[in-house]
């Protein structure tokens, strides 16, 4: 016969509980001031909702023991062992669980603030008056990290006016945390912004109340001291002067505060943390989720009503809400971008000198940010270092190359015949020129590609393409062996001989060609099965310059051989791409050739160039 269960409760081990906290929850004991302060300003909160005008203070003692006394909503008996000893149990839930802090009253919600505590000592005393019957005796809790309790009723005296006194006796290894100093200036870090008066009082009777107003709610003579005064507080929370001050406004989410622009450049990839508080309370001063990732050039202030902490209370607890206020907040960073790009230009690129890397990094990812800011950074052009709108306004076909190197190497011949070029052999470059016209309709982008090129280039006279014609025949010859094209053209500047035009594609091809030329049987047919009709590249030589002129004369079969292999190999360098041993063969070739034509010509004086075929 099976047994009937028997009903038990879970015991709690508070010393584990605490423990967890203490390592796991919180990262630093010094929280326990927060949920001190925290707890009295809600007292204060629920006071008000009844009384309104009831007296607002907050008072910290510090010495042997720290106190905080509150003039809030006090606690009964009753009370006290409802909430004050059962873990988890808050007055700031409804009865049918909805979380009043959410509704925007409270900040506590979890119950379990005051374990805090017991971070820094054995045992909490809380000695209380309810405000509700001012003529009711106070009543005294004395919980220990054991677990254990007691309560006891004191006279109504122990206790000047209605509110709750909390204090500990810090244990010996957590004496730094409760320190007078240490005490004012963790009040002032969680509670500066609090709308009830905070005071820390020290051993020696001195007072200290550390609550300010923010400066975007402080009244300025005039627009210049506000933007020296959020300058100042910039400075003193952040330690940078900001480039600007964006302020954050958003009255549906009970959210006020700024944004400051960093004026140096930064990584993307390390969000900044933003300060934020929640009804005044300090919740951290490094949360990230705040603002969408692009925003990472912008630190924040902010203090809000409609948030919700985490447990731990250091981090923003995601929900609609913090998508919501996310989202409200990065289009109000927009418009401040969109904003200086219509009206201060000076402004806008400063922010770009400073933020451009990382702006092009994350608007490859990000389009709205791409759509608001890929006009106006600067690219490597044919016009120099300028913003793409302004390029694309001259140019309203983009050529962009594939390389540095290609840039280097034709920009200055495609400015000369009119072409505009953008560099887009830097990361991120070319793929973000490529995105252009989705932003600029009318606005070309096509890779630099060799044919472009040649049909720009003015063509040679047709009585400068008959004279040459002979040379050209040798040295298709020469560089037909690399699969390349020569062809005759004027084009500027004349310093420059030959001009190799060359793409990546086309080189693969042919390294792939080659490679199936090499290999039999399976591989030979993968690789021959990949060929496909590749632009072969062009060696184009100068009409202008003197020295094609010459060469095209020669007539001597092995001095023009050698001339063709000397104009493709030195514009073979130029290209500035790694050699192949079949390239530095020719370049060697060439130049041992051209040193023995030399020779020769010393040998034989009256000989040259021009000499007749031996
Ligand atoms: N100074 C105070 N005055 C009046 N009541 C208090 C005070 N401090 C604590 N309490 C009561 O004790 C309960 C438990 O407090 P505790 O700090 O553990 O949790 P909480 O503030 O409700 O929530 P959280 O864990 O989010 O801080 C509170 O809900 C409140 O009813």
């Amino acid at each position: 016969m099976s047994q009937s269960p028997s009903a038990h409760t879970f015991q709690v081990d508070l010393r584990g509980l605490v423990d967890l906290l203490s390592h796991h929850l919180y990262s630093s004991p010094r929280v326990y001031l927060r949920e001190l302060l925290q707890n009295a300003v809600d007292a204060i909160t629920a006071r008000q909702a009844v009384q309104p005008g009831a007296p607002a203070r907050i008072t910290v003692r510090t010495g042997d023991t720290l106190s905080v006394t509150d003039t809030g909503v006090g606690l009964s008996e009753a009370d006290v062992h409802t909430f004050l000893a059962t873990i988890g149990r808050s007055s700031k839930r409804a009865a049918d669980g909805e979380i009043e802090a959410a509704r925007g009253d409270f900040i506590g919600q979890f119950g379990i603030g005051l374990l805090a505590c017991f971070v820094v000592a054995d045992e909490i005393t809380v000695v209380s008056r309810p405000a509700a019957s001012p003529g009711a005796p106070a009543v005294e809790w004395r919980g220990r990290s054991d677990g254990s309790y007691t309560i006891r009723t004191l006279p109504a005296d122990a206790l000047p006016e209605p509110g709750t006194r909390v204090t500990l006796t810090p244990r010996a290894d957590a004496g730094e945390w409760t320190e007078p100093e240490r005490v004012t200036s963790l009040a002032r870090h969680y509670g500066s912004l609090l709308r009830h008066e905070v005071t820390v009082v020290d051993p020696r009777g001195e007072s200290t109340t550390v609550n300010e107003t923010p400066p975007w709610e402080r009244r300025h003579g005039s627009p210049l001291a506000r933007a020296e005064a959020l300058a100042e507080h910039c400075r003193a929370t952040f330690g940078f002067t900001p480039l600007d001050t964006i302020d954050l406004d958003l009255p549906v989410a009970g959210l006020r505060g700024v944004a400051y622009v960093l004026p140096t450049a930064v990584n993307p990839s390390e969000r900044a943390g933003h300060r934020v508080h929640l009804k005044g309370m300090l919740l951290s001063d490094r949360a990230a989720e705040l603002l969408p990732e692009w925003a990472f050039f912008v630190r924040c202030v902010v203090d809000v009503t409609s948030l919700r902490p985490t447990a731990s209370r250091e981090a923003l607890y995601e929900d609609e809400t913090l998508a919501a206020v996310r989202d409200a907040l990065g289009a109000r960073i927009r418009d401040w971008l969109t904003g200086l790009a219509a009206s201060d230009p000076v402004l806008l690129r400063r922010f770009i000198d400073s933020h451009h890397l990382a702006v092009k990094a994350l608007a490859r990812y990000d389009d709205a940010l791409l759509r608001m800011l890929l006009p106006w950074l600067p690219f490597e052009t044919t016009d120099g270092n300028v913003t793409l709108e302004e390029f694309a306004r001259a140019h309203p076909t983009v050529l962009v190359t594939r390389s540095v190197d290609e840039f280097r190497q034709v920009a200055p011949i495609a400015a000369a015949a009119g072409l505009g070029v953008v560099n887009g052999g830097y990361t991120y470059d070319r793929d973000l020129v490529h995105r252009l016209p989705e932003i600029r309709p009318g606005t070309t982008v096509t890779d630099l590609d060799p044919a472009t090129v040649t049909a720009h280039l003015d063509p040679a006279d047709s009585a400068a393409e008959l004279a040459a014609a002979a040379f050209l025949a040798v040295a298709r010859e020469v560089v037909g062996q690399y699969d390349c094209d020569v062809v005759l053209r004027a084009f500027q500047p004349v310093t420059a001989p030959a001009l190799l035009l060359d793409d990546r594609e086309a080189r693969h091809e042919r390294t792939r060609a080659g490679l199936a030329q090499s290999s039999d049987g399976l591989w030979a047919d993968i690789l021959g099965s990949l060929r496909t009709e590749a632009p072969r590249a062009q060696l184009v030589l100068n009409h202008l310059n003197p020295l094609v002129r010459r060469a095209a004369t020669v007539t001597e079969r092995g001095l023009a051989l050698t001339t063709a292999e000397a104009l493709y190999g030195q514009a073979l360098l130029l290209t500035r791409r790694p050699l192949k041993s079949s390239e530095s063969a020719l370049l060697n070739r060439a130049f041992i050739g051209l040193l023995t034509h030399a020779m020769h010509d010393q040998d034989t004086p009256g000989s040259g160039p021009d000499a007749k075929e031996h």
